[in-house]
């Protein structure tokens, strides 16, 4: 952390203006090197200069400081912000570097933060998952974890084992001491307590990971039911080709979108049939594949067709997965057996606010903690149920009056799995896993 860092922080695309970083001891010195007219420094004030490379002038651009420690990274920090032109940008940076700072790598200015205690890992992980949000509710889920949701609940976790590691240490020191019925419960039950609120937190991970990577939803069916058609309607946009012809969509396609502020990847595939073609047939094969990694399967029949008459059978769905079948074209009539169904017509429009119904509450069911606010990552979830699966251990050792050591050695596992979570214990290998999902010059 001894060295000085620098990287543009905004999309290398010509734009009106380019935001770059500089981090680290050497910030300011590298940068009065290359102004001509002077700035007095003072913290978190702009100045309008202009930058030179030697006899080369390169930009005028705007300055910003930030004195360490009270900076993002905690830092000496620059900011300079330059037309958004990224040859000027890879000019100013080349005059940086050649000074004697180097390039950032991606994450490393908001790992800088985390080991200056700037924000826990949860906080870290947080602002990775705000710059890639693609909805509302995945927003929101990361504003909260940033802001240190996660962080304070994992907090008030880790103050309690440490009282529970306490507690029976001192007992460990004073075995003559027994430990009482009372207290023993009362331990007894802050550990099952503790441990089914970490079960809670890791539950949250199939909320965390539909949020960050999007609801699959995949529409299916015979070829010419109108699965296309009820893409294009749900999207709200003429995406997909709709044609009279059986067999007009051939390949899967995907668009992303928002379904009540939900990010949701929804999937258009060829229509299920016995393929002589093999283009068509490898169309098939793909619907297939996009079927057994949906979330949501929407299986698309005829409303004016007995059910038993439709030959596309979804496959058997796993246990994660949510089935809704929607009957179309009911403009041209609806058969009896089809009464209970969803029947809707794309044509007449009949029944599509019913399907935004029904999506949201299918979506809702899946992402069942994504209100709630704060849902774990893969990583998190790992440590979490480390954590509980001690802390089960530590409940059963109690319980079975097993040797005071045995139980504390598992509080203390249980401690150091949550301090995992929070980045309090990590290795490099984790911190680099962490920090090198993220963007350069974040
Ligand atoms: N120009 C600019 N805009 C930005 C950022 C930035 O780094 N630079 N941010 C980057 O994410 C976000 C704002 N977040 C920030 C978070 C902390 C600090 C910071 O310097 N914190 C100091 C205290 C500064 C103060 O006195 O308020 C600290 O925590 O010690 C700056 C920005 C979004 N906009
Ligand atoms: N009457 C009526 N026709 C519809 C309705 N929805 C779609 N169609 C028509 O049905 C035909 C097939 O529609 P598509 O959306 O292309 O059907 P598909 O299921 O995607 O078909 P493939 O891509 O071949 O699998 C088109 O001519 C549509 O105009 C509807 O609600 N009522
Ligand atoms: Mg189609």
């Amino acid at each position: 952390m001894n060295d000085t860092i620098a990287a543009l922080a905004t999309p290398a695309a010509p734009a009106a203006l380019a935001a770059i970083r500089v981090s680290g001891p050497r910030a300011r010195e590298i940068t009065d090197l290359l102004l001509r007219r002077p700035v007095s420094w003072l913290p978190q004030k702009a100045w309008h200069r202009e930058i030179w490379d030697d006899e080369q002038k390169l930009d005028d651009v705007v300055l910003l400081y930030w004195r360490q420690p009270r900076s993002y990274t905690g830092e000496e920090m620059v900011e300079i912000f330059c037309h958004g032109n990224p040859l000027l940008v890879d000019r100013i940076l080349t005059a940086y570097f050649s000074r004697g700072a180097r390039a950032a790598l991606p994450g490393e200015f908001t790992q800088r933060a985390f080991l200056h205690g700037k924000l826990d890992l949860t906080q870290a992980e947080a602002i990775a998952d705000l710059i890639h949000a693609g909805s509302l509710r995945s927003l929101a889920a990361a504003q909260e974890a940033k802001e240190g949701l996660l962080g304070r609940k994992l907090a008030e976790a880790r103050a309690t084992l440490l009282e529970l590691v306490a507690h029976a240490e001192a007992y460990l020191d004073f075995p003559e001491e027994d430990l009482s019925p009372e207290v023993g419960e009362d331990m007894l039950r802050r550990i099952d307590r503790l441990r089914s609120e970490l079960l809670g937190l890791a539950g949250t991970a199939p909320t965390g990971r539909l949020l960050r990577e999007g609801i699959l939803v995949v529409l299916a069916g015979c070829p010419n039911v109108g699965k296309s058609s009820l893409f294009n309607a749900i999207l709200r946009q003429n995406r997909a080709i709709v044609s009279p012809h059986p067999g007009t969509t051939r390949d899967t396609i995907e668009s992303i979108c928002q379904i009540h502020g939900y990010p949701v990847r929804l999937i258009d595939t060829a229509g299920h049939r016995t393929a002589e073609h093999p283009v068509e047939a490898e169309g098939v094969r793909r619907a297939e594949e996009a079927l057994r990694s949906a979330d949501l399967i929407v299986h698309v029949s005829v409303a004016p067709e007995p059910p038993a008459s439709d030959p596309f059978l979804p496959p058997p769905l796993l246990p994660h997965q949510r089935l809704l079948r929607i009957a179309n074209k009911a403009d041209l009539g609806i058969h009896p057996e089809r009464r209970s169904e969803l029947c809707i017509s794309t044509i007449t429009g009949e029944g599509l606010s019913e399907v935004d119904r029904l999506l949201r509450r299918e979506i809702e069911a899946l992402a069942p903690d994504a209100a709630a606010g704060g849902a774990v990552n893969a990583r998190q979830e790992a440590s979490l149920r480390r954590a509980t699966a001690a802390l089960e251990r530590a409940s059963v050792a109690f319980r079975t009056g097993l040797a005071c050591e045995l139980w504390c050695l598992e509080l203390r596992s249980a401690l150091q799995a949550v301090g995992e979570v929070m980045g309090l214990v990590t290795s490099e290998e984790i911190l680099d896993e962490v920090f090198r999902r993220f963007c350069i010059g974040k």
